[in-house]
């Protein structure tokens, strides 16, 4: 079985470039998502144990809200986006837009709280932080390895951030114990983080399935569709699924990166052993058409299929 990468990002070096605690862990990060377009970053100490906690009792009170508040909560910019759940399925899942801006999730906050609450919005900002950083670090990285520097500065400022926090219900009230489909992520990259159960899976090369252990100070980065079309392939995105195997509520935050606008695969990944694969992206649009067909789709759909040349 391909095995998961866990990468220790305790040593600030590491979001240093051109330390050498930078440059060891640019090899194996770039190794770890030539592979399974995954891995786990260890942030120990960023977020207390305690903190931790609380945040997670507060996302119980915030999906505790009737679904017509939940429903309600809804962002136009910079993309359309609000609450999902389908069906009485398992999961169900509230986004801030451009969550990388304390504003967007003082509204958020106040929408379900209008009196405020310190904890949950503090919290969030604190989250989204640190999921912010480990993508920009990891963004950077990746563009060092493969000589492509010169694109950085645009690709991270046309880079926008969403935020969603999701539920997962206990598998004997729901009869289920599906999480989530097999899928990968439309979006360019995500940054996951779970509460103590476990659910996430990982599908390596190998036909199995690698389940992430819930750590506190464990982050899962994944690859997405727009990865894949960006990296011409060299970078696959990542397939993973929830399974739920404990009769308990699961929680869990991602952070998901969309590039606005078209993503184009640089010249320095086309040569003759590499011809072009893919048309510009609209990740955007893409995501929405993904979202509309799915059933129609089917889940062996796949991006090549959307803008594949
Ligand atoms: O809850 C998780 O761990 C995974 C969530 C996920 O894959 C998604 O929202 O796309
Ligand atoms: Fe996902």
């Amino acid at each position: 079985m391909a095995k998961l990468a866990i990468v220790d990002f305790s040593n600030e070096d590491c979001f240093k470039p051109g330390t050498s605690s930078w440059l060891s862990i640019r090899e194996d990060i770039c190794h770890a998502l030539d592979k399974l377009g995954c891995f786990v970053a260890i942030l120990p100490d960023k977020i207390s144990l305690e903190l931790r906690s609380t945040f997670f009792d507060t996302l119980a009170e915030l999906f505790d809200f009737p679904t017509e508040k939940k429903v309600k909560s809804f962002y136009e910019k910079p993309y359309p986006t609000g609450y999902i759940k389908v069906g009485n399925a398992a999961y169900e899942s509230l986004g801030i837009a451009g969550a990388t801006d304390p504003e967007q999730t003082q509204i958020f906050e106040h929408h379900f709280w209008p009196n405020g609450h310190n904890v949950f919005r503090e919290t969030a900002d604190l989250y989204t932080k640190v999921m912010e950083e480990l993508h920009h670090a990891v963004t950077r990285m990746v563009f060092e390895n493969y000589g492509v520097e010169e694109y950085l500065d645009d690709h991270l400022e046309s880079t926008t951030h969403m935020c969603r926090f999701n539920k997962y219900s206990e598998p004997e009230k729901t009869g289920t114990n599906l999480g989530l489909p097999v899928h990968t992520d439309s979006n360019f990259s995500t940054i996951l983080y779970q509460n103590h159960v476990k659910g996430l899976e990982i599908y390596s090369k190998d036909d199995e399935w690698i389940c992430i252990d819930p750590l506190p100070s464990s982050f899962i980065f994944l690859a997405g569709d727009g990865f894949q079309v960006w990296s011409n392939d060299k970078i696959r995105a990542c397939k993973h699924r929830v399974i739920l195997s404990e009769n308990v509520v699961r929680h869990s935050i991602g952070l998901f990166s969309f590039r606005v606008g078209e993503t184009h695969t640089p010249k320095e990944f086309i040569d003759e052993d590499h011809p072009l694969q893919y048309k510009p992206l609209n990740n955007w649009e893409y995501t929405q058409y993904v979202k509309k067909n799915a059933s129609s789709l089917g889940p062996d759909y796949t991006v090549k299929a959307y803008c594949g040349v």
